[in-house]
Formats: structure tokens, sequence, C-alpha cells
């Protein structure tokens, strides 16, 4: 089992685009938190045990963040299996984890997955669209899918989604202290979608417990780099 309570930073990488060697060890040795790889479409089988490979030349946690049954390579530390809390087509909700769980059973490392709800903002997203998300939520609406990933559900992540574009930190602020410490905080709060630089990093480290910096790295890898936070020492 992997703890990731003190993580603050992740970086996403996505198996479908290419990075170089010299940016993946950049990347590795920056100090960030873990690794996260996935992405919603083309991520097939092979690009992802490549990646894997190459990763596992450094010395961090790699998480494999499952979008697609081709994507499920074993050998990583941890899986994370989403569920998007506002799709509104419901096979999306969980259609293919059944699918996966009739074929793999028995093989399948219960003790190293952990279920990730996610509420998707960002209409224009591939996983918005590819799950048809209810996008047009208020303040209300996504703190009321935060406790139902905390109290209904009691999943261990309640992620925030904005991918590909920078979300109302206003908003993600107030869910997270609504639901983060008014309420146990028993639930780690994640958000992503659009950080592009350091100061958009830290504001919202400030919202949420940990961010995570994907399409980044592929536009600016030292505007990426310099998104890296790390937790404060006591
Ligand atoms: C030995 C062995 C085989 C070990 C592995 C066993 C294992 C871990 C089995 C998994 C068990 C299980 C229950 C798996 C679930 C399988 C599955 C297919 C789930 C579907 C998940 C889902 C709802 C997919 C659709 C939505 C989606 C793509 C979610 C991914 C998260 C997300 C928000 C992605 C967006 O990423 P982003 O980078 O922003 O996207 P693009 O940049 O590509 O646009
Ligand atoms: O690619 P970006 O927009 O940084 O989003 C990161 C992550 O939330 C994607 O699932
Ligand atoms: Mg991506």
């Amino acid at each position: 089992m992997i703890d990731t309570s003190t993580w603050r930073h992740a970086f996403k990488l996505d198996p479908d685009k290419d990075i170089t060697d010299e940016h993946l060890e950049a990347l590795c040795e920056s100090g960030t938190d873990a690794i996260i790889v996935g992405g919603t479409l083309g991520v097939t089988f092979d690009h992802t045990i490549d990646l894997l490979s190459r990763i596992r030349r450094y010395a961090l946690p790699c998480i494999l963040e499952i979008s697609n049954r081709e994507a499920i390579v074993p050998g990583f530390d941890h899986y994370f299996i989403p569920v998007v809390l506002n799709a509104k087509n419901p096979k999306w909700l969980f259609e293919p984890h059944i699918e996966v769980i009739k074929e793999l059973g028995t093989i399948i490392p219960w003790h190293d997955i952990s279920t990730v709800g996610y509420c998707v903002l960002n209409r224009d997203s591939s996983v918005a669209k590819l799950t048809e998300s209810d996008t047009e939520l208020t303040v209300e609406d996504v703190l009321a899918y935060g406790r139902l990933a905390t109290h209904v559900l009691n999943l261990p992540y309640f992620y925030i989604e904005y991918s590909g574009v920078y979300g109302d930190i206003e908003l993600v602020k107030e869910v997270y202290g609504r639901l983060g410490k008014s309420e146990n905080g028993k639930i780690q709060m994640i958000y992503g979608g659009g950080i592009s630089d350091k100061r958009q990093a830290e504001a919202m480290n400030g919202a949420a417990d940990m961010i995570v910096v994907g399409n980044l790295i592929y536009e600016n890898i030292e505007a990426a780099l310099q998104t890296v936070v790390k937790e404060e020492v006591e």
C-alpha cells in the first residue's frame, strides 16, 4: 500500500506523447513526489510499458491512472482506478471496471489500487466528451460530489479535474475548505488542469492537498520544473 498523505505535487506523463531522456530525467529528479502515467485517448500497452521501463531508472513512486483496458500494465507501484462521478453517460461509471474485474479478477492486486472520484469540469476536455460529464456545476454541486466521494463512497481521493485549462481557484478553495477541514478531512483532494507556471502551482497547492501537472511538460519543460512545490517542513 502506498502512503500519499505528504504528497503535494506530481507530474503526469502521457504514454501517447514523446519525451526525451533528458527531460524525463529532469522531471524525475526535480523533487516531485510522484509520476502519474495516463491520458484519455490512445493509451496503449506498448507505449505504457516503454514509459514505465524508462521511469524505473529513477527512485520515485510511479502510479498508473487507468483509462482503458489496453493500458493496464503490471509493475507500477500503485494504480488509480478512475470513477467520473459527474459522468452523464452511466456506461462510464462502472461498465469498464466490471469488464476488467471479470477478466482479471483473481490477479488484481487489490492492495495496490485506489479508487479516485473525479469531478471533471472542463467541457472541452477529451475525458468530459468521452464520459459526457456534466461540467456546468456550481460550488455547491462540486461540494456535493466531494461529500459523495468522502462519506458515501468512502474514497481515498477526490480529484477536481480541469484537464487542459486552469480552473476556478475560488471554487477549488471553497470546496477544499468546506470538505477537507470541516469534515475531518479524511479524503485527499487533488487538483489538476492547466497549471502553467510556479505562481499557479503555488496558488492551487494552497487550495488542494496535491496538484498534478501534465500538458505543460510537453509545452515548456523549464516552466513545468518550476511548478514543483514541496511540503513545508514544520
Ligand atoms: C497483474 C496486473 C495485470 C496488474 C494490474 C491489475 C489492475 C490494476 C487491474 C485494474 C482493475 C480495474 C477495476 C480497472 C479499471 C479499468 C478501467 C478501464 C476503468 C475505466 C476508467 C474510466 C472511467 C475511464 C474513462 C474516463 C477516463 C479517461 C479517466 C482517466 C482519468 C482522467 C480524468 C484522464 C484525463 O487525463 P488527461 O491527461 O487530462 O487527458 P488528455 O491529456 O489525454 O486529454
Ligand atoms: O494536463 P494538465 O492540464 O496539466 O492536467 C493535469 C491532469 O489533471 C490531467 O489529468
Ligand atoms: Mg494529459
